[in-house]
């Protein structure tokens, strides 16, 4: 079932700004990313989702209701974060959750008190005094503890550490477990890798590429790479016929590429060989999005 169906987005900023003819379909209890570098368009396409932006063409659609036309009736089901968190009054971080909790009418405190303490944040904080990770953790904490069913979030990540994005990422995977749709920008490969079902690759205001990580995660291609003892070896092993992707005579190393089904066969042919070492390259998603931006190019 679609949850948010973005058809032919188009905002037109000239001079080749702006979003042009986006179509994408996140279904429910998806986690989405949406990746690209600065100024490709995430934010601008996120803007479209809340309804904060009016589309020069096509439409967003979430729940059955139209992003910009039904925007105060989509903010029930949708909980955001966004790009630049500027907070509005002059309270401390419980009164803001407090409140927020109190305008949304969702969600509880006690959940709030909990993430918080997950964050490790200090709530007693005034949000004018915070520091940027701790902004970035309190606009978290009130879109998770508001449960809404819909959460879209401009980079969430920004401004925390390492340790804290670990801490996010495992309150996200708890999240898609209750079911929840998630569309998340990022320009972290590791962090989209980590979580998301698909990702949307943008650029220049296009989408270039949509990936399933079923297919980076379980992808039975393979590439393994070996070093050889002598050069003997290694000048036999090239006669042999296997698809090498890369050599590296000075170190008597070959790059082969295989289906998984012919992966016993391959160490089979290598009991014949002298070897330093053989070992299997783990394709990142990170690698497999470089490789589709230099095809772009
Ligand atoms: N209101 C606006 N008027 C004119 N140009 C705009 C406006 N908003 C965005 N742009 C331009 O549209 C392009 C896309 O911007 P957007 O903020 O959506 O990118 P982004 O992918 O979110 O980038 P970042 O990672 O830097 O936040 C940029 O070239 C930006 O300068």
């Amino acid at each position: 079932m679609v949850y948010i169906d973005i058809k032919h987005l188009t905002k037109d900023y000239k001079k080749g700004r702006g979003v042009f003819d986006i179509s994408l379909e996140i279904e429910k209890g998806e986690v989405y990313g949406f990746v690209g570098v600065n100024g490709a368009g995430k934010t601008t396409t996120i803007r479209h989702m809340m309804g904060f932006i009016k589309p020069d063409e096509g439409s967003v659609t979430i729940q059955g209701l139209d992003a910009t036309k039904s925007s105060a009736e989509v903010k029930r089901y949708v909980s955001y974060i966004p790009g630049e968190i500027n907070f509005p009054g002059n309270t401390s971080g419980e009164e803001f959750l407090k409140e927020q909790i109190y305008l949304s009418g969702r969600g509880s405190w006690g959940r709030a008190k909990e993430l918080s303490e997950q964050l490790q944040l200090d709530v007693t904080a005034n949000v004018h005094s915070m520091s940027k990770g701790m902004k970035q953790k309190t606009a978290i904490v009130s879109a998770l503890a508001s449960d809404a069913d819909i959460l879209i979030m401009d980079e969430p990540t920004t401004g925390l550490d390492p340790l804290m994005r670990d801490v996010f990422i495992d309150l996200l995977k708890e999240e898609k477990e209750k079911g929840k749709t998630i569309f998340m920008s990022s320009h972290i490969f590791q962090e989209v890798e980590e979580v998301c079902d698909r990702v949307a690759v943008i650029q220049e205001g296009k989408i270039i590429e949509v990936v399933n990580m079923k297919n980076i995660r379980y992808n039975k291609n393979k590439e393994y790479r070996m070093e050889f003892k002598t050069e003997e070896d290694f000048k036999r092993f090239i006669g042999l016929g296997y698809q090498i992707s890369k050599v590296k005579a000075e170190d008597l190393q070959i790059f082969v590429q295989i289906h998984d089904e012919h992966i016993n066969e391959l160490i089979q042919t290598l009991k014949d060989f002298d070897l330093v070492y053989f070992k299997e390259i783990k394709v990142h998603f990170e690698d497999y999005i470089t490789e589709v931006f230099k095809e772009e190019k």
